[in-house]
């Protein structure tokens, strides 16, 4: 069992002075928000739409954002009875005047459709959603942040600064983002574990010694099981675990970067050093040292939002590498990478080569009939090298149809279960590179992906 140290109030002040927002920062946000609710207001007037109320939610309205990012969630809310389409019209219409004062304008849809908006440098989403009794009560995902903003804003008083240092702690460990890409920690549930646990100290001693089946029920309400790593039971709805989206890994990795960091608590975890793109002769390097196949499936990405993208991406990496490994393949490793122009899917084998030859095993000799027709077939016919007895059964050495990886990915990819965007860009074109041929892949973002992958 390891020792901890402390964590020194030096390093906590030197992380606060590098994220938590200025007063003028403050003060300009503040601006930004009363801004955009009266925009709003004036906007739902003009349109002669009534009972509406402009709420301000997420890290923005609760004083837990960091420094430096610019996200302003503003909730657009109707009442409960008001029907879907309504809410979807006259909420995006509102959501359209305000977009008028905007620097730039996107449709965007999760379970119903928002608009997303530059407005004076910030990062705005408008979002309409229906104002229900209870958070058990909603009728679509984004009705439950405003209840979050009620339990969250007066229990994290005085302790916001202890939530900037978890949410940065998270990033320097690459796990935070609930996003489908990044499968991590939400701004909601840092929030959470702080109010839990009172402070980043205790959250990170208590993680230290987590297991999968942890489970936080803060409001002691929790009505169903959940089969996640964690289980944070939403406060706000007895049926929700909030870290839903938190994967397996990523759970570990936030265990494995606490105890790191305990024993050795340093600046370096909240702010790692950006790696290094791999240069052409390092990979070279790399792959001499190796001595596997690296296997790049690249084709041109799918214009598709993230949180559809990488699910189908995880998705047709392990739909690679099932078909690798039904053709005899040693799958050692398998990764995803994705940039503005191309996406590639990386495999790593421990040969991309098999031998010719290929060991087929029959049935036993006594099960006669079986027996004699497996053996008609292949004796002395052609691509067959030779037969034996083996453990009682008829064994032929046959020639092998895919000996190379790349000439099997080639023709059998497309037979793979893809998701719709992926099959569609993949059907369109794509290449299997191998080993030395990755250098072909300049971008410096791909490089640095590199450099955490050999
Ligand atoms: N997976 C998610 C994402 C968001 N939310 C809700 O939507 C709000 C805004 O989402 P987001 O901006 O992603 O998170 P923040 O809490 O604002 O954190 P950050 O500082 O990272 O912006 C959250 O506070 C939360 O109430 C949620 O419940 N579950
Ligand atoms: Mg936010």
């Amino acid at each position: 069992m390891e020792t901890y140290t402390d964590i020194p109030e030096k390093l906590k002040l030197a992380v606060l002075e590098r994220i938590k927002p200025t007063e003028p920062e403050r003060e300009k946000l503040l601006t930004i928000q009363e801004e955009l609710a009266s925009k709003v207001k004036t906007a739902a007037e003009r349109l002669g739409i009534s009972d509406v109320l402009v709420r301000m939610v997420g890290s923005a309205a609760r004083g837990t954002w960091l420094s430096g990012t610019h996200d302003i969630d503003v909730f657009i809310s109707f009442p409960e009875e008001t029907p879907r389409e309504k809410l979807e019209t006259m909420g995006m219409a509102i959501a359209r005047e305000v977009a008028k004062h905007a620097e730039h304008a996107e449709d965007r849809h999760a379970e119903h459709p928002y608009l997303n908006i530059i407005y004076k440098g910030f990062d705005v989403d408008l979002v309409p959603c229906f104002r229900v009794a209870s958070a058990s009560r909603i009728k679509s995902a984004v009705d439950r942040t405003p209840f979050h903003n009620d339990f969250v804003k007066p229990r994290v008083k005085g302790l916001e600064d202890e939530v900037l240092l978890l949410k940065q702690f998270m990033r320097g460990g690459g796990v935070y983002g609930s996003e489908l890409k990044t499968q991590g920690f939400s701004g909601y549930f840092t929030e959470l574990l702080i109010i839990h646990y009172g402070s980043f100290e205790n959250t990170v001693h208590a993680a230290c010694s987590w297991k999968p089946g942890q489970k936080i029920d803060i409001m002691q309400h929790s009505e169903i099981e959940h089969d996640e790593p964690l289980v944070m039971v939403d406060p706000t709805d007895p049926r929700r675990n909030v870290a839903a989206a938190l994967s397996l890994d990523k759970f570990c990795m936030f265990i494995d970067h606490c105890r790191e960091f305990l024993k050795n608590p340093e600046l370096r975890f909240f702010f790692p050093a950006a790696p290094l793109p791999l240069k052409d002769s390092e990979i070279r390097e790399k792959l001499e040292a190796r001595k596997s196949t690296q296997l790049a499936i690249v084709f041109k990405t799918p214009d598709v939002v993230e949180d559809v993208l990488y699910p189908q991406l995880y998705k047709m990496e392990q739909a690679a590498a099932a078909l690798l490994k039904e053709y005899d393949f040693t799958v050692m490793k398998t990764g995803v990478w994705s940039g503005k122009s191309e996406t590639a899917v990386l495999l790593e084998l421990i040969s991309g080569t098999l031998p010719n030859v290929k060991k087929h095993i029959g049935p036993p000799v006594w099960v006669k009939t079986h027996a004699e027709k497996f053996k008609e077939k292949y004796k002395g016919a052609d691509g067959v090298f030779g037969g034996y007895i083996e453990n009682g059964k008829y064994v032929f050495e046959i020639q092998r149809k895919y000996p190379t990886a790349k000439g099997l990915l080639e023709e059998r990819l497309m037979t793979c279960s893809l998701g719709k965007s992926v099959c569609k860009s993949v059907s369109e074109g794509f290449e299997i590179i191998e080993d030395a041929g990755i250098c072909r892949l300049k971008d410096t973002d791909f490089r640095v992906f590199l450099r955490g992958w050999m």
